[in-house]
């Protein structure tokens, strides 16, 4: 199954554009949080983030985008596409806002592996839709390290969601520092989607502590 999104709207848009063929249904107006991961598996952290961006952005929708391959991970050790999708699929139906979560394979169909490019192709196909951009802290201390990260700080919001082991790390972090002055404070978080590119929050929240790497740890240390 390419994506799942189940359920009504939450909130009433008008007629949809036709003659887009990556299978995201998304319509002018709305305001949407791009998730990104490996999703190596999914877990209730993923959820976390999910629905701590759609409650504290106000977001319609959160898009998780199922990584073909994170770059900078090693391909041996991901699990393959159909796997990490169905695994996301299960995660987002069990977060609060379920039927405003879209879990899709985009990336694959677009032949994008680096965000740059996806995000780059995304905003074109789908003028009028208020782009995030969501991550955890820990991906903010290492962001500095993507191709092109300045100008995905320049193609959209990004909201980054505490993540604990790297609060802060984060917090000082090359690209924290270098657009410090973009930065809008938590409490100004719900306009972010309303604002124009570089912006972005550091969203504190209460912290979840699950990772993939520990879940696939624990799997094989229950096959040994
Ligand atoms: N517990 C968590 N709290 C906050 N952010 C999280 C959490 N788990 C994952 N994220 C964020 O979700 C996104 C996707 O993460 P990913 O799929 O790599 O999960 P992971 O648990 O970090 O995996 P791995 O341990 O294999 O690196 C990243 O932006 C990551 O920072
Ligand atoms: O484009 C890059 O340089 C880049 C480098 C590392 C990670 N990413 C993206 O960041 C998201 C989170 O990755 P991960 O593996 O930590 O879940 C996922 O969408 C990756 O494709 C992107």
């Amino acid at each position: 199954m390419p994506f799942f999104h189940a359920g009504p709207a939450p909130r009433a848009f008008g007629p949809r554009r036709g003659g887009l063929r990556d299978g995201l249904d998304l319509q002018p107006g709305m305001r949407v949080g791009l998730f990104g991961g490996s999703f190596n598996p999914a877990h209730d952290g993923h959820a976390h983030v999910a629905e701590t961006a759609m409650r504290r952005l106000d977001l319609d929708r959160v898009v998780w985008l199922v990584s073909p391959q994170n770059p900078l991970k090693d391909a041996r050790h991901t699990a393959p596409l159909a796997e990490r999708m169905a695994s996301a699929e299960r995660a987002a139906r069990q977060a609060a806002h379920g039927p405003a979560m879209i879990v899709s394979d985009v990336e694959m169909r677009l032949g994008t592996c680096w965000t740059v490019d996806t995000l780059r192709a995304l905003v074109a196909r789908h003028p009028g839709v208020r782009f995030v951009w969501l991550m955890g802290s820990d991906n903010l201390a290492s962001f500095h390290r993507w191709r092109g990260w300045t100008d995905i700080m320049r193609l959209m919001p990004v909201a980054v969601i505490a993540r604990p082991g790297s609060l802060l790390e984060s917090r000082t972090a090359p690209a924290a520092e270098r657009f410090a002055r973009a930065r809008l404070p938590d409490h100004r978080a719900r306009m972010l989607p309303d604002m124009e590119a570089p912006a972005w929050t550091w969203l504190s929240a209460p912290l979840n502590p699950r990772s993939s790497t520990a879940l696939r740890a624990a799997a094989a240390a229950g096959n040994r």
